[in-house]
């Protein structure tokens, strides 16, 4: 959360020309209800559920760049449909995040306080992160158009 995954898919599809897809607008456009709300009314395991469908499909069908929620490797299904294809971990420390998100709205996982949820999040998943990376790019004090250049460099 607050990587840039969405922001610079968005770059990355421009500067290539091809389709970007992003798995929670994906969830919204499918059941027409926010994340937040998904979250709040039917709770984390399912929204995952649909998280990883999500993925799944997109994988299939898709031809271009996705940006995935930052939770949603945390399935193992989607860590094993993810081995075949380059994934970019954008890395983020903990103050960059904490500006970048604000006070966490619209990010159910960040309610209460954002910055240790933050330092949480990140100390159990980075881990993860790492293990399906095929790339790794640092996005601390770095605009989302100089991550967008290294992974294109990193991809050509
Ligand atoms: N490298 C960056 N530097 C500063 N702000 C950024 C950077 N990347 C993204 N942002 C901003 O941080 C917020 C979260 O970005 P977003 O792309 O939604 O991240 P993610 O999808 O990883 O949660 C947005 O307001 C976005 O404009
Ligand atoms: O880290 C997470 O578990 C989540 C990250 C969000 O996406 P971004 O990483 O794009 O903010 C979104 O999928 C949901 O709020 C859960
Ligand atoms: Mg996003």
């Amino acid at each position: 959360m607050g990587a840039g995954k969405t922001t610079v898919a968005g770059l990355l599809g421009e500067a290539w020309d091809v389709p970007v897809r992003d798995t929670d607008a994906d969830i919204e456009a499918s059941t027409g209800r926010e994340i937040s709300d998904i979250f709040v009314e039917s709770g984390e395991e399912h929204f995952r559920d649909l998280e990883a469908a999500a993925v799944a499909a997109a994988l299939a069908e898709h031809d271009g760049v996705l940006a995935l929620g930052g939770g949603a490797v945390l399935r193992s299904e989607t860590r094993e449909l993810l081995a075949g294809v380059p994934v970019v971990f954008l890395r983020v420390g903990l103050s960059d995040a904490v500006k970048r998100v604000g006070l966490g709205v619209g990010r159910p996982l960040l309610l209460g306080n954002v910055r240790s949820r933050i330092k949480a999040l990140l100390d159990e998943r980075t881990p993860v992160y790492e293990s399906v990376a095929t790339h790794v790019v640092d996005t601390d004090g770095r605009l989302p158009l100089e991550v967008a250049a290294d992974i294109q460099e990193l991809l050509r």
